[in-house]
Order: C-alpha cells, then sequence, then structure tokens
C-alpha cells in the first residue's frame, strides 16, 4: 500500500502528507511512484498470456513526470490530441508504442504522428479515414489504422462517461463498419491493423467489457470472410477504481475473464487503461481554511476548488477525504467541504463527518486520475503544484503556477 496511516500520520511511501504539505503548499497533488509502477505491472502481468501492449491513457494524467515514470516501465501510451503526443515525446516514450485515440485529429497532427511511426491510429469516422489517407498519401506513407467501433453496449456508468452506446458520439455505428472497412481496405495510404472499442469509463464489473469483446468478435470473423484481416485487437480502457465502496475487478480478474476469448482469436492485444493506473496513485492536499457553521450547514472552507478538481462537481464524483493528521480535538460535526470559487457547485464532498479545525490538512484520494489534467485557472486562480514521491524523496514534477503569468499572453487594446 503506498498510501498508508503510520501513527496517525498519512504517508505517501515514506513520506507524510503532512509534512509534504507544510514545504510545498496547498493545494497540492501528490503522486507514488511505487503504485504507479504497481498498477502498470498489474497489467501488464496479467496479459502475459498473449503478446500485448499496455497503452496508458494519457488523458487521465499528462504530467511528463508521470508519463516518464511508466515508459521506463515499457509502457505505451493511448493518446488524443498532438499535445498528448509532445508530452509522450518529452517523457521519453515510444512512438512505436502508441495508438491515437479520439474523435477530432486534425491534419498536421496525423502528419506529425504518422512521420514518427505511431503503432496505431484509432479511426472514429469515414471522414477521418478520407483525412488520413490523404496525408499518408502526400507524404507517400501508409497509415495504420483500426477502426474505433461502437459495439452498442450499456457500460453501465455515469452517463457523462459512457461511451459505447450508439447515441453517444464515439466510434463507428456497428450498421456501417463492414461498408468502412471495406473502403479503409481500398485506400492507398490505409493499412487496416486493427480493430478498436472503448465503451467508457468506471466500469465495476466484467460483463459489459465482454458484451463488447463478443460483438468484437462477432465483426473479425465477419471481415475475414470479407477478406480483411487484422493483426491486433485494442480493448480500450474502462477499468473502474475504488472510490467509495465500489467493488471493481482487478487488472487479473478482468484479464481473467477476457482470457479465452482473446486466447482464441490470437491477435496481439493493445490495452488502454487511465484511471486504473493513475487513480489510486495520487492525492490532493488541501488545507482548510476556515470554518463556517451555520444553523443549516457546516461549510469547511478549504483552499482546492473546483478548478482543481472538477470531478464531484462534474459528475457528482463521491471522492474520499480523509484527514493527513489525528485530529487535534473529537468534536465530530457534518461538513460540507467548499472551495472559495463563486459556484454553488464548487465543494469537493458533502457531508462528511470530521473533527474540523482551520489549518487542518485534508486528502483528497483517488485524485490521481482526471484530477490536475481537467484543472482550470477560473476564477484566475493559479493551478497547484504537483509532487512525486519514490520512497524517501519528493521531486517536483509540475510548479504552483505563479498569478501574475495567468495573463502573460494577455493584452490590452491600444
Ligand atoms: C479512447 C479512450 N481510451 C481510454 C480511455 C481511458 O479510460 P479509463 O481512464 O477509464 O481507463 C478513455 C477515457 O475514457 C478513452 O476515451
Ligand atoms: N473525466 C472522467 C473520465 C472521462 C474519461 C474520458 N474518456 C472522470 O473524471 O471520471
Amino acid at each position: 500500500m503506498s498510501f498508508s496511516r503510520v501513527d496517525g500520520a498519512l504517508c505517501v511511501e515514506q513520506l507524510s502528507l503532512g509534512a509534504l504539505a507544510a514545504q510545498y503548499a496547498t493545494p497540492l497533488y501528490v503522486y507514488s511512484r511505487a503504485a504507479l509502477t504497481a498498477n502498470y505491472l498489474a497489467f501488464d502481468q496479467a496479459f502475459s498470456f498473449i503478446d500485448h501492449q499496455v497503452c496508458f491513457a494519457v488523458k487521465s494524467n499528462s504530467n511528463i513526470g508521470v508519463l516518464g515514470v511508466l515508459a521506463r516501465l515499457g509502457a505505451g501510451f493511448d493518446i488524443v490530441s498532438g499535445g498528448e503526443l509532445e508530452r509522450v515525446l518529452a517523457a521519453g516514450g515510444e512512438p512505436a508504442k502508441i495508438v491515437f485515440s479520439g474523435l477530432g485529429k486534425t491534419e498536421q497532427e496525423i502528419e506529425r504522428a504518422l512521420k514518427l511511426g505511431i503503432a496505431c491510429f484509432n479511426v472514429e469516422s469515414a471522414a477521418e479515414l478520407v483525412r488520413i489517407d490523404q496525408v499518408a498519401q502526400r507524404l507517400g506513407l501508409r497509415a495504420p489504422v483500426s477502426l474505433r467501433v461502437n459495439p452498442d453496449v450499456d457500460a453501465q456508468t455515469h452517463p457523462y462517461i459512457s461511451t459505447g452506446l450508439k447515441e453517444n458520439k464515439f466510434g463507428i455505428p456497428n450498421d456501417t463498419v463492414y461498408e468502412i472497412y471495406a473502403t479503409a481496405a481500398s485506400l492507398k495510404g490505409i493499412e487496416v491493423v486493427g480493430i478498436d472499442c472503448h465503451i467508457g469509463s468506471q466500469l465495476t464489473t466484467t460483463t459489459p467489457f465482454h458484451d463488447a469483446l463478443d460483438k468484437i468478435i462477432e465483426m473479425i470473423n465477419t471481415l475475414k470472410t470479407q477478406g480483411i484481416t487484422l493483426k491486433h485487437i485494442d480493448i480500450g480502457g474502462g477499468l473502474g477504481v475504488t472510490y467509495r465502496d465500489e467493488t471493481p475487478p482487478t487488472p487479473a480478474e478482468y484479464a481473467a475473464a477476457l482470457r479465452p476469448a482473446l486466447q482464441a482469436l490470437g491477435l496481439k492485444v493493445y490495452m488502454e487503461p487511465g484511471r486504473a493506473i493513475s487513480a489510486n496513485a495520487g492525492v490532493l492536499l488541501t488545507t482548510v481554511d476556515m470554518l463556517k457553521p451555520t444553523t443549516y450547514r457546516n461549510f469547511a472552507l478549504v483552499d482546492a476548488a473546483m478548478n482543481d478538481l472538477i470531478r464531484p462537481s462534474l459528475y457528482s464524483a463521491w471522492m474520499d477525504i480523509q484527514p493527513v493528521a489525528k485530529p487535534r480535538h473529537d468534536d465530530v460535526k457534518v461538513w460540507d467541504l467548499v472551495g472559495p470559487v463563486c459556484e454553488s457547485t464548487d465543494f469537493i464532498g458533502k457531508e462528511r463527518e470530521l473533527a474540523l479545525e482551520a489549518g487542518d490538512v485534508l486528502a483528497v484520494m483517488g485524485a490521481g486520475a482526471y484530477g490536475f489534467v481537467m484543472a482550470s485557472n477560473y476564477n484566475t486562480r493559479a493551478r497547484a503544484a504537483e509532487v512525486m514521491v519514490d520512497g524517501d524523496q519528493a521531486y517536483v514534477v509540475r510548479q504552483r503556477e505563479i498569478v501574475n503569468e495567468l495573463w502573460a499572453l494577455e493584452s490590452l487594446v491600444p
């Protein structure tokens, strides 16, 4: 366990989170190298029964310190923009292990990725296929592609993070898959290499993964009869984590559930886990700034806000909040933990039983995924610093922003 309590003090690896808050100030994101490593290796080992590549979903945490740790373990990366591509390169990631997902790849992004020799473009529409073909032909190259298919499977997750239903914008609907594969196979600039699917995020059972895989295998078999043979299958990401009382499958259970079908298929397997690698490898530290008990509700104003961590506001996500040190008194009350941003949805947790005092430091657990990456400068708030802990060492992997620099790109009208 990379986050554990020692004599009442919440620690990350060998350092106390209270000490890190004192040294680097709050709000502060803190990541554990050991947790990232263990989570990545859990996937890599679980799929060791087959030729595979784990491609970490960069969108879940794109700090180059995080990406660098994973790159050195042999990770590939799932990217969704030219920006993420450059981050992966800056972190030492190998282009040949990159899969490029996402709906709106621009010509520039396609050109850069093609020249670098990435593993695969996961194509989301007929129009995108044509665009990739044109860029590849202009460069005298062939683009390796998979079609990201939309299998119309209910991921049984929050509707905002479900992606595999036919009403979602993602993927190629199953009624046009064969036609678009046939087009792909006929294009000079395209080399059809695989099939891809990602049905949603924070999935807590294996059933939807299984249902999607069954549908994809059916497609692969039909494609064979059309003379289209594939080299790989990309099973996407989406494996959930425990924020409260969810009991998601472990990577080993997930792999075991898919193993018979994948082995029968015999193709190389790509996967794109994000949250299951990064979420519980990070926390957000925040300090209680002041207490505002009222007749109606008790508000604790903390220094982290929705601009630092938007998951509670955006998805009503429940995230565990723990004091980093033993409470200084035992007057437990029910608190709403709210930030200073001028929105009623600005909270990081509601109705939490805590014995609080101004100055207490709290840790929002499971904040390593979709935390800092979704942070903004709303209310002209500088974004938090990020620190990576490795054993008894802490490294600043992103400095705290400086307020004066937030309008550096702006100018007055003459
Ligand atoms: C195409 C694609 N791959 C992978 C992921 C990573 O998902 P997760 O963080 O749930 O593993 C996402 C986000 O849901 C995605 O859109
Ligand atoms: N941002 C979402 C996950 C979205 C996944 C995007 N493909 C979350 O915080 O839960």
